[in-house]
């Protein structure tokens, strides 16, 4: 037995499942988790002392790669001056300053603990600015484990099957509304019937929790323009693609501006926070200054916020996007060049440091019908053979890739040729 299957095994009589976030327990590959005790740069170890070259970095926010001598130190530092006091701070201000200078859309920002109270607070924040109850949100996409988003969900709950979890009162479940990604034609119909009663859009501006699909041209445009026509409160969930797609977001790349904007990840630099901000007369409606309540013990914790703003001022340096944005291209065309070497039809797609690549014949995904079409078991059968070869992919057909700074040449060249390699088994 490895380390891990022991672990594994120790794991599941005290966890539910071993596991404590799901997409985590291999159950969209097989197999059993690997149990890591140490990271470095671009690397992962696990407790067989296997070296893997990582391409999920903490999903998502290790962007400089792991243990980066940068937010080592910022964290010692605050260590020293303490761990947590349950009062303002400088820095939280600090990092709410660099948040509004980086997201131009943001002009107030509250921190919070996780992505999930991201997108739960900017929801209830637009049914509570707008009086409606209402919202919509894309089949595929997901914006963590809120109740009202958890209908037709991706990332665990559809690499599970379950992507309507129980537990969620049909009462509360009949407010939301899921229509397709990238079709703006289905949007604008059901705007032109009921769109006076739909409170909030919210909408990853590129999905990354079914693969990586990103919008087609105008998806995005025509979101913001309906929502312009009906008082609807568009909200970007950017806690995948905040700091990673461009340094401004997808919202930058794109150049579409949303009301609200939650995020996370890359946000806390790897410790966990969440945010949510936006337009000041909607942000104005949050306690204190209004009546929508909102609230967190450990929100804008020293430690979260030293880790945090370190790693938005390292990513601010002139470059950063367009070196990390090569490393993902030299991925995305080796895993395409060795699938072609191997006669298997492979499309990759990707969107600054966030990359995804699907087993099918069409040229382009942009439909979660197309996503759920791909060959699955092909899927499983390359991220375990790229597995046994030392890199290490997202466990799951519905989840993104993300590169990081640490990133080098070899290590690129490294997975590549992993990938030549098990292309030709499949
Ligand atoms: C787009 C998106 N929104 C929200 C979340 C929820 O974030 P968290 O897992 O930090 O609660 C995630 C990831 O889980 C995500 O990818
Ligand atoms: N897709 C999820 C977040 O982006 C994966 C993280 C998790 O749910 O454990």
């Amino acid at each position: 037995m490895t380390q891990s299957e022991t672990l594994f095994k120790e794991a599941q009589k005290y966890i539910p499942g071993g596991v404590n976030s799901p997409v985590r327990a291999f159950k969209g590959v097989g197999g059993t988790p690997i149990f890591f005790k140490h990271a470095e740069g671009a690397y992962l170890y696990d407790e067989d002392n296997r070296r893997y070259v990582d391409f999920i970095g903490s999903w998502g926010p290790m962007i400089l790669g792991h243990s980066n001598k940068l937010i080592k130190d910022a964290l010692h530092a605050q260590v020293d001056l303490g761990i947590g006091y349950g009062a303002p701070t400088a820095i939280e201000t600090a990092m709410a300053k660099k948040v509004c200078e980086l997201v131009p859309s943001i002009e107030l920002v509250r921190m919070v603990n996780s992505g999930t109270e991201a997108t739960m607070s900017a929801v209830r924040l637009a049914r509570g600015y707008t009086g409606r109850d209402k919202i919509v949100k894309f089949e595929g996409c997901y914006h963590g484990h809120v109740d009202s988003l958890l209908v037709k969900a991706g990332s665990g709950a559809l690499t599970l099957g379950v992507p309507n979890s129980p537990g969620i009162p049909a009462s509360l479940a009949e407010h939301t509304l899921t229509l397709d990604f990238n079709d703006i034609d289905g949007v604008r119909k059901v705007f032109d019937e009921i769109g006076d009663q739909i409170a909030a859009i919210i909408v990853e501006p590129v999905a990354g929790n079914m693969n990586c699909v990103p919008p087609v041209p105008g998806f995005l445009e025509g979101l913001r323009d309906v929502c312009d026509q009906h008082g609807t409160v568009l909200i970007f969930d950017e806690v995948m693609t905040g700091f990673r797609v461009s340094l401004g977001g997808a919202q930058g790349f794109y150049g579409v501006k949303p009301d609200l904007t939650a995020l996370g990840k890359v946000l806390g630099g790897g410790l966990p926070v969440g945010a949510f901000g936006g337009k000041r007369e909607i942000m104005e409606h949050i306690s204190p200054l209004g009546p929508v309540y909102q609230a967190g013990t450990l929100s804008g914790n020293p430690l979260a916020m030293a880790a945090g703003l370190t790693t938005l001022n390292a990513i601010s340096e002139p470059g950063f996007h367009d070196r990390l944005t090569e490393k993902t291209n030299a991925v995305k065309d080796g895993f395409k060049q060795a699938a072609d070497e191997a006669g298997i039809p492979l499309t990759v797609q990707s969107a600054g440091g966030m990359f995804g690549f699907f087993f099918t014949d069409e040229p382009s995904v942009t439909r979660f019908d197309q996503v759920t079409a791909c060959n699955i078991e092909r899927f499983k059968a390359f991220f375990q053979g790229m597995l046994k070869e030392g890199v290490y992919l997202a466990p799951s057909a519905f989840e993104a890739g993300f590169t990081t700074a640490a990133l080098t040449d070899e290590d690129i060249e490294f997975t590549i040729n992993a990938a030549r390699k098990v292309m030709k088994t499949l």
